[in-house]
């Protein structure tokens, strides 16, 4: 039976022209979508702005069926405007789905798979030592030294830079590129990603501000893929200072002026990617720990039990620590740093459960709604890292993360994010104690947390 053209999952009722511009959040739309989900009874929606498709998938069981097991055409990346204006389409996480972007990922599986993930042990030890000392001195400044430990790993894996001040000219500069990002990303905060010939229009003409923030974001950019790039190429050529992937690249290939450019995207890509992820989980943690100074007692008990208090925990006790693995699934299960997950696009016309979805349809997979699902989560919005363990304490085996995507485009740098994260964790747990400010009195001091709402919160 062949399911007619016009039918699609469910959705608010589009206007002409605008579609449901008008109902697409601009801002947390994930919570929005479980809205949607309760209205419209279904996990599966579909929404439409300027002529734009866009499906949002609420259920797991749908993500892996759309964009795992028909991942053939559903890896695209919708190319914005402002993305390609900015010099950004050659980087792995916005790049079109095709021959090149499956050699970024090859290149990156080659470096970031688990096999051989314990070349970065000793790098991971001296940033997470770093954090530690940051965070004795100067706690105040905790989601900078973060942001700073997570930014430090991936600067000195691909390039061999030592990254250790908050200060660091190369940081600053990367931070800046980084946080107009989510601008670039946001729906609607530029017309030009909806109306792509606006483009066109003269720099001059009343409106057309997004030109001046494009070429500016333009060369900071090319500067964040530059500077780092030479320097690794430098100290490769003399032979001096730490190493890196960028050496090992220029290593193993003769490259040529083409290959370069690969290469600088690459790496670009990836340390765009890395930078600020690990430390979005870093700093929920941390809230996480303030709010339950019950699961941090428990976790520093296992630690004492298991390692006793005459060392930091390393990579190697980490699979005799359930606990923190435990407290790792529920960060992220807790405050998934993408929300939304990362856009994909369909690259063909697809009937999908008997629903028409159109080729060019943005889809976007609510990482929160899934996990939020009562029927695998109960009291979903708990932090509760009990829910992964069996009633002996030992793991069970609920370990998918869903916090890094989905399909053929999921984070290649999940199991470097995964080890980090949770030498930083222990470390921080072996060494502090996190909990709510005091008032003059000694008393606790309510916390006023504030999450950004953008694409990475
Ligand atoms: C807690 C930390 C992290 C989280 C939660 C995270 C999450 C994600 C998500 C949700 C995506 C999009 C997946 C999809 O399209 O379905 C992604 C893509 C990506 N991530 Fe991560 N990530 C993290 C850390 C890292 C790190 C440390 C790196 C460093 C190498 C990295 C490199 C990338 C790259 C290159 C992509 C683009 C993949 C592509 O488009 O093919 N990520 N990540």
């Amino acid at each position: 039976q062949r399911t007619p053209q016009h039918l699609r999952p469910p959705g608010p009722r589009p206007l002409p022209l605008f579609g449901n511009a008008f109902h697409i959040p601009k801002s947390r739309g994930w919570l929005a979508f479980i809205k949607w989900e309760k209205v419209y009874q279904s996990s599966l929606l579909f929404a439409s702005a300027f002529g734009q498709s866009i499906l949002v998938i609420n259920s797991l069981e749908h993500a892996t069926e759309f964009l795992e097991n028909r991942a053939q055409t559903t890896s695209g990346r919708p190319m914005l405007p402002l993305i390609k204006m900015i010099g950004w389409e050659e980087q792995t996480p916005v790049m079109q789905y095709g021959e090149r972007w499956r050699k970024h990922r090859k290149v990156l599986h080659q470096h970031l798979r688990k096999e051989v993930l314990d070349r970065y042990d000793s790098v991971m030890m001296q940033k997470s030592h770093e954090l530690l000392c940051k965070l004795a001195n100067t706690p105040v400044q905790f989601m900078d030294h973060c942001r700073v430990y997570s930014a430090a790993v991936i600067m000195d894996i691909l390039y061999g830079y030592d990254l250790a001040s908050n200060d660091d000219h190369w940081f600053l500069r990367a931070k800046r590129v980084i946080d107009t990002s989510s601008l670039v990303l946001a729906p609607g905060a530029f017309a030009v990603n909806n109306f792509p010939f606006l483009r066109h229009i003269p720099r001059w003409f009343p409106g057309a501000g997004f030109h001046d923030f494009a070429s500016q974001l333009r060369d900071f950019t090319m500067e964040m893929r530059d500077l780092p790039y030479d320097f690794a190429k430098g100290s490769f050529l003399k032979g001096i200072g730490r190493a890196s992937l960028v050496g090992t690249w220029l290593q193993e290939e003769a490259i040529g002026r083409e290959d370069e450019m690969f290469y600088r995207d690459l790496a670009v890509g990836a340390f765009g990617a890395g930078f600020d992820t690990t430390s979005s989980s870093l700093t929920a943690l941390i809230h996480a720990l303030v709010l339950h100074p019950k699961v941090q007692q428990k976790a520093q008990e296992q630690i004492t039990q298991v390692i006793g208090s005459r060392r930091l925990p390393n990579l190697q006790d980490r699979r005799h620590l359930p606990f923190l693995e435990a407290i790792y699934r529920e960060v992220l299960r807790w405050r998934p740093p993408l929300p939304l997950g990362f856009p994909h696009q369909t690259t063909k016309d697809d009937i999908y459960n008997r629903y028409h979805i159109p080729e060019g349809t943005v889809v976007l997979a609510n990482i929160w709604a899934m996990t939020r699902d009562e029927s695998i989560y109960t009291d979903p919005e708990e932090f509760r890292p009990e829910r992964y363990l069996c009633s002996d304490g030992s793991l069970n085996d609920d370990d998918r993360v869903l916090a890094y995507g989905f399909g053929r485009r999921i984070c290649p740098g999940k199991f470097l994010a995964s080890e980090s994260f949770w030498l930083a964790m222990a470390q921080m747990i072996a060494t502090f104690e996190f909990s709510k400010p005091k008032d003059q009195n000694g008393d606790d001091v309510e916390l006023e947390v504030h999450y950004t709402d953008e694409v990475l919160r």
